[in-house]
């Protein structure tokens, strides 16, 4: 099958010898939302640029549509690029930045216009058409900024923190628009973020990088209730991450380790020594359920937030954790700080990963 896109072991060396991206592989399929995601300085924005072809890979090769892309300058490639700061001409006018791309890739003039005038009236634009581009709202710039990628008609859109710049209720109206806008045209969207809510949000599949490599690639559920490194179980949401020891071989695809809180089951191949459980996976429960790892610990911090309770429960003390539970139990409402707790959690729900 040819991808959209494919990254065969990519890798980034700057002339100064920081080696931000090391042995990134990825395949992405026609029409894919892909996002990602990870701390300042892990990479991201330096391979998106590889991606288009702004800056130089020192390992490895970038095939788009099953063609060699490495070698080939980013005019000539089928993508398009969306800056964080939009990058737009602040004297030009709307048309004038739209039409931009359309100039650089040496479109004829009759076909420019009649793709500029399209664009502009599907992102309904054309009222600003001759107004200058830095007498607009963040939010018309962003549109502008969409407009300008979209209007090269890529096959794939590369956007770099699109949203940063905007403030958080028009963050989430474009978020929409921009998920809305992605399925319509079927165009792949790489995205890069270091807002968790927004990857997980808007993509298909997150790719979660730290120091430049590459630490999972997974659906947005899949990150919480799989994680494959103790980075990944700490970065994502809010999980609760158990040091322990293997113990025996894993059976029926579940394994166990031995913690200082007891013996946890969990989902593994055996011999994994951290036991990551999700907030929302701890039950409170007076009964002893069979088949449940049971944890016993006192109430120390109870927020109601919404239909969210969210608790944190000292197991001893120098561990504490972080447990999501309906607000609207009665056992939820009934609790005082510092009485006992206990919990239960149901193996299937807990994911053993490697140290
Ligand atoms: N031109 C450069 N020369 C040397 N090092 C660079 C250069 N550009 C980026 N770096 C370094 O490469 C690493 C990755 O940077 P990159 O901008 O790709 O990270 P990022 O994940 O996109 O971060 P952010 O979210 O802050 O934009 C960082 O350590 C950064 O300091």
């Amino acid at each position: 099958m040819v991808h959209d896109l494919e990254l065969i072991s990519v890798g980034k060396t700057y002339p100064d010898g920081t080696v931000a991206v090391s042995d990134f592989d990825l395949k992405v399929e026609k029409g894919e939302f892909v996002a990602f995601l990870g701390p300042s300085g892990c990479g991201k924005s330096t391979t998106l640029r590889m991606i288009a072809g702004f800056e130089h890979i020192t390992n490895g090769d970038v095939l788009m549509m099953g063609q060699n892309v490495t070698d080939v300058p980013p005019e000539k490639r089928p993508t398009s690029m969306i800056f964080q700061n939009y990058a737009l001409f602040p004297h030009m006018s709307v048309r004038e930045n739209v039409a931009f791309g359309l100039d650089v890739k040496g479109a004829p003039k009759t076909e420019r216009d009649r793709k500029v005038d399209r664009i502009l009236d599907m992102f309904d634009l054309e009222r600003f058409a001759d107004r200058k581009a830095d007498k607009l709202s963040g939010g018309q710039r962003q549109r502008i900024a969409l407009a300008r990628g979209l209007v090269v008609e890529p096959e794939i859109l590369l956007l770099d923190e699109p949203l940063g710049a905007l403030d958080a209720n028009l963050r989430r109206i474009i978020q929409n628009e921009l998920k809305l806008l992605q399925r319509e045209l079927g165009i792949t969207f790489i995205f890069v973020t270091h807002a968790q809510s927004e990857a997980l949000g808007l993509s298909d599949r997150v790719v979660v990088m730290s120091n430049g490599v590459v630490e999972q690639i997974s659906p947005p559920r899949d990150l919480y209730r799989r994680p494959r490194t103790p980075f990944v179980a700490e970065f994502i949401g809010s999980n609760t991450v158990f040091e322990g020891i293997p113990k025996g071989a894993a059976d029926k695809g579940f394994g166990r380790i031995e913690t200082p809180f007891g013996l946890i089951e969990g989902v593994g191949l055996g011999n994994e020594s951290l036991a990551v459980v999700p907030a929302e996976a701890f039950r409170i429960t007076p009964q002893n359920t069979p088949g449940e790892i049971r944890f016993e610990g006192r109430l120390a911090e109870r927020k109601l937030v919404g239909a969210v309770g969210h608790l944190k429960v000292r197991l001893s003390e120098d561990r504490e954790i972080a447990v999501e539970v309906s607000a609207d139990r009665p056992e939820v409402r009934a609790l005082e700080l510092g009485a006992p707790i206990t919990l239960g959690v149901d193996p299937a729900s807990v994911t053993l990963i490697h140290t």
